[in-house]
């Protein structure tokens, strides 16, 4: 593979567990370059290779059974039909030896036979020798790059019901393909069972096993099954698949985009085309094809039908008919991951902005590698609250793949008794301009108030950019958000600069990091609290809702300012002040600012004890002195605790639960996290990030007690 950014983060994954996923989707089963396709064997082998959904490819027998073939018609390759002189007989073509210059030939299709007849096969690799001479003989020719290892016992072929059973019981999700019928319809002709009959008996298949249709995705290639099971079975078509090959012959790409909206009006919800309609190449690079943009555009999901090749990447071959759209790039068998890339990511990133990204390239000082920095903007995020970002395209991706666009739903915020208003209001504060004040008395722990992010800007595209072009972008950055949002952004514009982003972003911005990069980001209701060197609340920044949630570190009155401190608690007075005053332009008058010295001093030496504290405590964990660090944890509380400076017990028991795990003492780690896991639930749930951790965490504690049993 190339050498640059995407092959360093693959290859820091080398090492990592495999993990099962939905993204990962088998084909035939999951071990076709191994195992007989569609058997147990190959089943099982999609599932250790982290397979979330298998593939059941669904045809009829004679006597209108369902099995899971590729095609209705490839038993004489995909089984050894063949040398089974009875069944062979019956065959559409039986076996016809090769004879002055023609191949051997054979044709045997499910509908050829009844289930108990179909069940005395033995499954193998997908081959025939066209030179045989005997049925035996033409039962070989498994290429070389396959292996007939496992396919030397007998593998039955499946039933539909036996691959929902056995997909069942490995709790994964199905996709089933209706096979386009190589027989006519109704078979035999002139009975009932058409092909509405047929695409119904799948659906029914699953639903006498007891299967939900969330777990289900119905494929077929015919647009009628689609319309079938739109208008007979909903609920089982909101996550069917309509398999579109219609743009494979040459000039009829145009039309099969302009069938998309078609589909998406009568129903269909996921297109699958294969992958040279996805992709296309601009500048030398791999991008999402018009084909993709409109899909996106008019609503529809995509699932790629396969990420495959004809022929090696690097031979020269440049992957043959699935990399057509991207051959003149294609030259490395690592070339296969570029493309992935852009199916799961940038082919998304296209869709999930409301307008192009607009980009400059930079070269950092201190670095000779250059970054892409781009301006993303979605107007949709949050029902209309719209978002600005100025970040990577790596950052952007990171995001998008753990979908923090997607409105995953807020933890519930305070609000007054008996009333959706929020439990706080912005009003006017001696001093300070306006700041935030509790209409009602506020729990410890509580989350006073969640704010959505408004622009988020890494901190090195601050850091580079000429401050007119910085300048430039940001101020596009905060015109394009929607009217309110930007309505509220631009109302934190309080100083006379000449500047406006720079009045409104320096003064009302917080530090976040996203993806381990440190940016700022705006959240312009969160922005109204106040600075206290002794605050009541602490903010939180939530990376896959893009989300701050502001939570009370002990009770607050009703009528209380609500203050967070805008450095951490243990900086120094002297630090403090000239930080508070040069960064966010104000003399810090709290009482720890312009207290008489001995307090102050006392104070002071308290916060250092405590800081140092807190390293020691970080050091003596990466260290290995678990002992030691759990020591300090208690006289860390005691500090805090006579300094009034805020701690959480849940979050103090969560830290002596883990060093007493690294310390191998199972017993007081369980006790600690069972202590945590209370104390986030006594916080009225209001947490529930982290409560679930602390759950989690306790849960593998709970496994690791039972299995040293
Ligand atoms: C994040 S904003 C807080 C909301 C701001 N008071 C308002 O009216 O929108 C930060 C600004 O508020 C003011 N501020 C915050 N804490 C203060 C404090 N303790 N004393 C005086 N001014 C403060 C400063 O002007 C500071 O730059």
């Amino acid at each position: 593979m190339d050498d640059g950014p995407l092959k360093t983060k693959l290859a820091s994954c080398s090492e990592k567990e495999m993990k099962r996923s939905d993204f990962s989707i088998s084909h035939r089963g999951g071990g076709t370059l191994q195992f007989p396709e569609h058997t147990t064997s190959s089943i099982l082998a999609g599932a250790r290779m982290g397979a979330g959904i298998q593939e059941c490819d669904v045809t009829f027998t004679k006597d209108k059974k369902l099995v899971c073939r590729h095609a209705q018609c490839d038993l004489h390759t995909t089984t050894n039909v063949v040398n089974i002189p009875d069944l062979n007989a019956k065959c559409t073509v039986p076996f016809k030896p090769a004879a002055n210059g023609s191949a051997a030939t054979a044709k045997c299709c499910t509908s050829d036979f009844t289930l108990d007849e179909i069940k005395r096969l033995c499954a193998k690799m997908d081959s025939s020798n066209s030179a045989a001479t005997t049925p035996a003989q033409y039962l070989g020719g498994t290429p070389g790059y396959r292996t007939d290892l496992y396919a030397k016992t007998c593998n039955r072929v499946n039933t539909l019901r036996e691959y929902i059973e056995l997909v069942d019981g490995l709790g994964l999700k199905f996709t089933p393909e209706l096979k386009t019928p190589e027989v006519p319809m109704p078979f035999p002709a002139g009975s009932d069972y058409t092909q509405a009959k047929f695409a119904q008996q799948l659906i029914d298949e699953f639903k006498a096993a007891g299967i939900k249709p969330e777990r289900v995705f119905l494929q077929s290639f015919l647009y009628d099954d689609l319309l079938y099971w739109v208008k007979a079975e909903p609920s089982w078509a909101k996550q069917a698949v309509f398999l579109d090959e219609t743009a494979d012959v040459p000039g009829t790409m145009p039309q099969a985009v302009a069938n998309l909206k078609k589909y998406a009006q009568a129903g269909v919800k996921i297109i699958a085309p294969p992958l040279p309609y996805l992709v296309t190449v601009a500048n030398g690079k791999i991008v999402p094809s018009e084909y993709a943009l409109t899909a996106k555009k008019v609503g529809l999901k995509i699932i790629t039908w396969t990420l495959e090749r004809s022929g090696w990447l690097g031979d020269g071959s440049a992957g043959g008919y699935y990399y057509t759209s991207v051959a003149n790039v294609t030259n490395n068998e690592g070339d296969v991951y570029n493309l992935l890339h852009v199916l799961a990511h940038d082919s998304n990133d296209a869709m999930s902005w409301s307008l192009p990204p607009k980009c400059i390239t930079q070269t950092p000082k201190d670095s000779n590698t250059p970054r892409l920095d781009c301006l993303f903007i979605s107007t949709e995020f949050r029902n209309g609250h719209g978002m600005s970002m100025v970040t990577t395209t790596t950052t952007a991706a990171h995001l998008i793949g753990q979908e923090a666009f997607s409105d995953k739903p807020l933890p519930l915020a305070s609000r007054r008794r008996g009333s959706q208003e929020p439990a706080y209001e912005i009003v006017p504060v001696q001093g300070k301009g306006r700041g935030v004040v509790a209409t009602r008395r506020i729990r410890r722990g509580e989350i006073l108030l969640t704010d959505v992010a408004a622009l988020l800007v890494g901190i090195p595209f601050l850091a580079d950019t000429k401050p007119h072009h910085r300048r430039r972008l940001l101020k596009q950055a905060l015109s394009h958000l929607p009217w309110e949002t930007r309505e509220k952004v631009y109302s934190l514009h309080r100083s006379s600069s000449k500047y406006e982003v720079d009045a409104i972003l320096g003064p009302n911005s917080n530090t976040v990091m996203i993806a381990d990069q440190v940016h700022v980001g705006l959240f312009p209701e969160a922005a109204r609290i106040n600075h206290s060197c002794r605050p009541n609340a602490y903010f939180r920044f939530s990376e896959d809702r893009l989300t701050m949630e502001v939570v009370a570190y002990h009770v607050i009155e009703k009528g209380e300012e609500v203050v967070m401190s805008y450095v951490p608690v243990e900086t120094p007075t002297n630090e403090r002040k000239q930080y508070l005053n040069d960064h966010w332009g104000f003399a810090c008058s709290c009482s720890l600012c312009r207290g008489s010295e001995a307090n102050v001093n006392d104070s002071e030496s308290l916060k250092q004890k405590i800081k140092s504290l807190r390293e020691t405590i970080a050091n003596a964990k990466t260290e290995g002195y678990y002992r030691d660090a759990i020591i300090m944890t208690e006289e860390w509380l005691q500090f805090s605790e006579w300094d009034q400076a805020p701690v959480f017990m849940p979050e103090y028991h969560d830290t002596l639960a883990d060093l007493h795990y690294l310390n191998g003492d199972l017993v007081n780690a369980t006790r600690y996290a069972r202590m945590a896991v209370d104390g986030w639930a006594k916080l009225g749930s209001v947490d529930d990030q982290e409560l679930e951790k602390s759950r989690v965490f306790l849960g593998r504690l709970d496994k690791l007690r039972v299995q040293r049993k």
